[in-house]
């Protein structure tokens, strides 16, 4: 009995649990990546205990990769060592961590997976319980297999009614920040439903669960359908069951109509604060990002590509795409997408984070502005601390790249 996030905890824990209660859970898999499992790693060489599990254990690099500087190259060599001496067989260089845990069939319904990285809460797109931690809970979780939580209250968007033409998950989520703030759901579950959230595939469901962590959440979670037992169809490591809320009690339910949703701009310096894009053609461009784990899926790159074919990027501006993995470069590769975003005037980079956090691959100067799909626009996040950062759609920045100038994507139809 419950909502969606205690369901799976109760399963996982052996008898029914409640929101609020402390619990002792133990996890499917721990994920670090090159910049979290440095100090993971120290700490778990003070418990002085072997690994959980090996197989259990995934390490990823994602965020600063290949080597910007000699310190990260350093750091990177030591992990890499860490790896051989611990026997870890998932140790994966294809792109952003939260991507290649769902791609490679890591994330299963009912699971419960810990990351050292706040947007570990995207795995619940497919009902899986993913959660951020500290390094030091993170070396907990890899010497015992398990980790410590307060059962969370849970927040609900129901959400009714059909996006329009050219609004997509990223415009929904940015109005859910939006609605409630960037606190509005500290350690609560984000449960996202309502016909508009079932319509959506597993890409857009991971765009809105990314963004659970921008309101506080704790994790972000969409009820398990047949899209995600379609999706993980050979692809699933472990065998899952269906897990759906059971008469579930809500803190609070949030009623959104897609439909009255517009392409959205979240102004700096943080995501709460959103205007339609349509009113911000005042504001100049320097720089287009197109990716991250929140949008640089296929879908994204489609979306782009498809507003940017036979046209070019404004003189003013420039245009870095980041693929959020291998898979998803190789095919939007054959499927011809790089090639026009190339042709557009685009940079487009190796897969991983690139610019997202400000340390390579497009860092801004002071003063200047981007707009980017990513999920956080807070002070120097891409560089210089004054430079400012407008989060969007990947529709959106894609028509800010061809006008040079914060642009609702209906406007270039
Ligand atoms: C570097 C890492 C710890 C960080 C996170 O936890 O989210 C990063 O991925 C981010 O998006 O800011
Ligand atoms: S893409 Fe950005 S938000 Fe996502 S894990 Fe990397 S740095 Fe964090």
């Amino acid at each position: 009995m419950g909502t969606l996030s205690e369901e799976i905890l109760s399963r996982k824990v052996g008898r029914q649990v409640r929101a609020g209660e402390i619990v002792i859970v133990p996890v499917d898999y721990v994920l670090a990546h090159d910049q979290t499992a440095p100090l993971a790693i120290e700490s778990f060489r003070k418990i002085g205990r072997p690994l959980f599990d090996p197989n259990r254990t995934v390490i990823v690099f994602d965020h600063i990769i290949p080597a910007a500087t000699v310190q990260a190259a350093t750091l990177q060599k030591m992990i890499r060592e860490w790896v051989r001496e611990q026997g870890i067989t998932n140790f994966l260089q294809e792109g952003i961590c939260h991507q290649v845990m769902v791609e490679r069939g890591f994330v299963t319904p009912g699971a419960v997976i810990v990351g050292a990285d706040s947007h570990t809460c995207t795995y619940g797109a497919l009902g899986a319980f993913g959660t951020g931690m500290g390094s030091t809970d993170i070396a907990v979780a890899l010497a015992t297999g398990k980790t410590w939580l307060r059962v969370p209250e849970t927040i609900r968007f129901e959400v009714k009614g059909e996006l329009g033409h050219h609004v997509y998950a990223k415009d929904l989520a940015l109005a859910m920040v939006g609605t409630i703030g960037v606190d509005g759901a500290t350690y609560m579950a984000v449960e996202y439903g309502g016909p508009a959230v079932r319509r959506m595939s597993i890409s857009e469901r991971m765009t809105l669960a990314n963004m659970a962590v921008e309101m506080g959440g704790k994790t972000g979670l969409v009820e398990p359908d047949d899209t995600v037992d379609e999706y993980l169809r050979g692809r699933a490591r472990d065998p899952y069951e269906r897990i759906t809320p059971r008469d579930p009690v809500y803190s609070r339910v949030v009623e959104i109509d897609a439909s009255s949703i517009e392409p959205m701009v979240a102004v700096p310096p943080d995501p709460e604060h959103l205007a339609p894009a349509a009113e911000m053609r005042k504001v100049k461009i320097d720089q287009v990002f197109i990716g991250t784990c929140t949008n640089g899926r296929l879908d994204d790159i489609e979306i782009a590509a498809r507003i940017l074919k036979g046209r070019k990027i404004h003189p003013s501006t420039r245009m870095v795409v980041t693929p959020a993995s291998t898979r998803v470069a190789l095919e939007a590769m054959a499927r011809g997408y790089i090639q026009t975003l190339i042709e557009a005037g685009a940079v487009v980079t190796n897969t991983g984070c690139g610019p997202c956090i400000g340390r390579h691959q497009g860092v801004l100067a002071a003063g200047e502005r981007a707009i980017t799909t990513q999920n956080r626009n807070f002070s120097g996040r891409m560089g210089d601390p004054t430079a400012e950062i407008y989060l969007a759609s990947p529709a959106t920045a894609a028509a800010s790249a061809i006008t040079g100038y914060i642009t609702d994507p209906r406007s270039l139809d």
